[in-house]
Formats: structure tokens, sequence, C-alpha cells
């Protein structure tokens, strides 16, 4: 599969659990008709899940397995994946790479308000705090595709779905 023979482009939407990547994903789906792919979701659907990681309380994911089952989906372009990692998807795959983040407060009030306690709240604050997912991404795809967005209120949110339908469109002038 290479790029250029994609129609629409394809959008990794990453970053720390509760930054809001399901919210952006599923609002620019309505927006823009793209598949919205639940990474997590998949990986279940699809069997993909190994043996239990005691410490973090969740399944293993078999990478290699759900990229199998990934290929053909993203093949045409117009995906927007959705995941909290992003190194282990090739490269060719993605065309524009969002990291979205949001501040301390914010998102502690949204993990605890998911039930998060103890060391997987606080990983997941540190992960945050550490820009791991930035860090993740700027490593793992072009810095020219990669682009971080603030996620911390309503407005934010609104602003960042226009933001990307604008890239979209800019992608779609320089590539068709
Ligand atoms: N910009 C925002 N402003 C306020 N709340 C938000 C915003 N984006 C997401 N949320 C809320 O934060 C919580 C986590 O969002 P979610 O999209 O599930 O995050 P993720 O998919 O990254 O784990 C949800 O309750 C969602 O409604």
């Amino acid at each position: 599969m290479e790029t250029r023979k994609r129609i629409s482009p394809n959008i990794l939407i990453t970053g720390t659990p509760g930054v809001g990547k399901s919210t952006i994903s599923r609002l620019l789906a309505e927006r823009t008709k793209f598949a919205w792919r639940e990474v997590s979701k998949l990986a279940e659907e699809y069997n993909c899940l190994d043996e239990y990681d005691p410490e973090y309380n969740c399944p293993f994911l078999n990478e290699d397995k759900l990229l199998d089952v990934m290929e053909g989906m993203v093949a045409k372009g117009g995906n927007i994946v959705d995941y909290h990692g992003c190194d282990f998807f090739p490269e060719r795959w993605f065309d524009g790479v969002f990291v979205v983040r949001t501040n301390n407060t914010s998102l502690y009030d949204r993990l605890t308000a998911r039930g998060y306690t103890g060391k997987k709240l606080e990983d997941n604050i540190q992960c945050e705090i550490f820009e791991t997912l930035l860090e993740e991404a700027q490593s793992s795809y072009k810095p020219e595709i990669v682009q971080e967005l603030q996620n911390n209120t309503e407005d934010q949110l609104h602003s960042n779905i226009n933001t990307i339908v604008e890239w979209i469109e800019r992608w779609k002038e320089e590539n068709i």
C-alpha cells in the first residue's frame, strides 16, 4: 500500500487515556464520514488480546494480530484510528498524526470519573505530564505530520474538530 494511492487520508488520533480521543474521533467521523477505528474495540472484537497484565488490570495487546486485521481496513484511506499508543503501527499507514493533550486537573477529574484509582490513575497522569505519547508520536512519524491539540474545554474540542477537518481539506487539495 502506497500513500499516493489513497484518495482520502488516514488519521491517527493518539494520546493518554482520558484526553478526549474517542470524543474527537466520534465527532470527526460524524462530520467527515470517515471510518472510526477504535483500536481497543477492534482488539476485543477480533480476539487480539493475550494474557492478562496483573499490574495494570488489563489484557496485553497482540500487536501483530491486530495489524493483520487492520491492514485491509486502512488500505483505501478515510480512516480515523483512535488509540493510546502509536509506535507499533506501520509509519506508511498515516498521513496525519494528532496527539491530544489535556492539563493535569482536567485529566485527573476525567479519569477519576471513569473509576481509575491508585497506580493506574497515577501512571496515566504521569504519562501526560511526561508527554510520553507526544514523544512516541514524534519518534515514530515524520515531525511535519505530527500535530498537538490542546483539549481541555468544549471550545477547544470544537476548534480541534475544525482544525482536523481543514487539514483533511488541505490534504485532498494537495494529494488528489
Ligand atoms: N474538550 C473537552 N472538554 C471537556 N470534556 C471533554 C473534552 N473532551 C473529552 N471530554 C470528556 O473527557 C472524558 C474522556 O474523553 P474520551 O473521549 O473518552 O477520552 P479518551 O478516548 O482519550 O480516553 C469524557 O467524559 C469526555 O466527555
